[in-house]
């Protein structure tokens, strides 16, 4: 197979959790080609492409209902937060006028927001499916045979010299794409 990648000379290969993370779960899903019907994977890579594209599909507009809900929840919180204050800065105007001040404003107060425990499932529910996403990107990468260390070559190469993680993985120029 053509070595698509390069590693500049000198270089060494960064280590990192997420790294080890990818090229376990990669490895778990090319391993799975010679499983059984069994496997979910194996019947993704193995069976019509349109199911695991579909999912890929789902999986992503899965992942932006996800941050809908997160955001629903930041911002009724915020909403309320707002109302209460409103509601605190008018009975503190009340009080000055009746005790003659005029209606003195109110020291204005910073706004407290309290995230209730849903804001924080919400979040947990969109890494749930951003992981969905992932492993079936990964799936179709590997359909592919897009190897991981291509893939990153892919985002690498996007990335300014400054941005880029010494002894990342490069692409050869004849397959650096631009997009259409
Ligand atoms: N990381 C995954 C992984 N992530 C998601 N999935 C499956 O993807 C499917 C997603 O289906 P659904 O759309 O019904 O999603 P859901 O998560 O049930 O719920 P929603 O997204 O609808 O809220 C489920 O069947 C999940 O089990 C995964 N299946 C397998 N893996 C990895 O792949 C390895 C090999 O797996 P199998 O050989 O398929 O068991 C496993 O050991 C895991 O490491």
């Amino acid at each position: 197979m053509v070595d698509k990648t390069y590693i500049p000379k000198g270089e060494v290969p960064p280590a990192s959790q997420i790294g080890a993370t990818l090229e376990a779960l990669g490895a778990a899903i090319a391993a799975r080609r010679e499983a059984d019907e069994t496997s979910y994977t194996h019947r993704l890579l193995a069976g019509n492409v349109d199911g695991v594209l579909k999912k890929v599909m789902e999986e992503a507009g899965e992942v932006a209902l996800a941050a809908k809900d997160v955001e629903g929840w930041a911002t009724s919180s915020l909403a309320a937060a707002v109302a209460l204050q409103a509601a605190g800065d008018k009975a503190a105007d009340d009080q000055s006028e009746t005790l003659g001040q005029g209606g003195a404003a109110a020291e204005l107060q910073p706004l407290s927001v309290q995230l209730p425990p849903e804001y924080g499932e919400a979040v947990d529910h969109l890494r749930y499916e951003a992981a969905d996403v992932v492993y079936h990107l990964l799936v179709v990468l590997e359909r592919y045979g897009i190897s991981l260390d291509e893939f990153a070559a892919e985002l690498n190469m996007r990335m300014t010299d400054e941005e880029r993680p010494a002894g990342a993985v490069r692409l050869h120029g004849e397959y650096v794409r631009r997009g259409k």
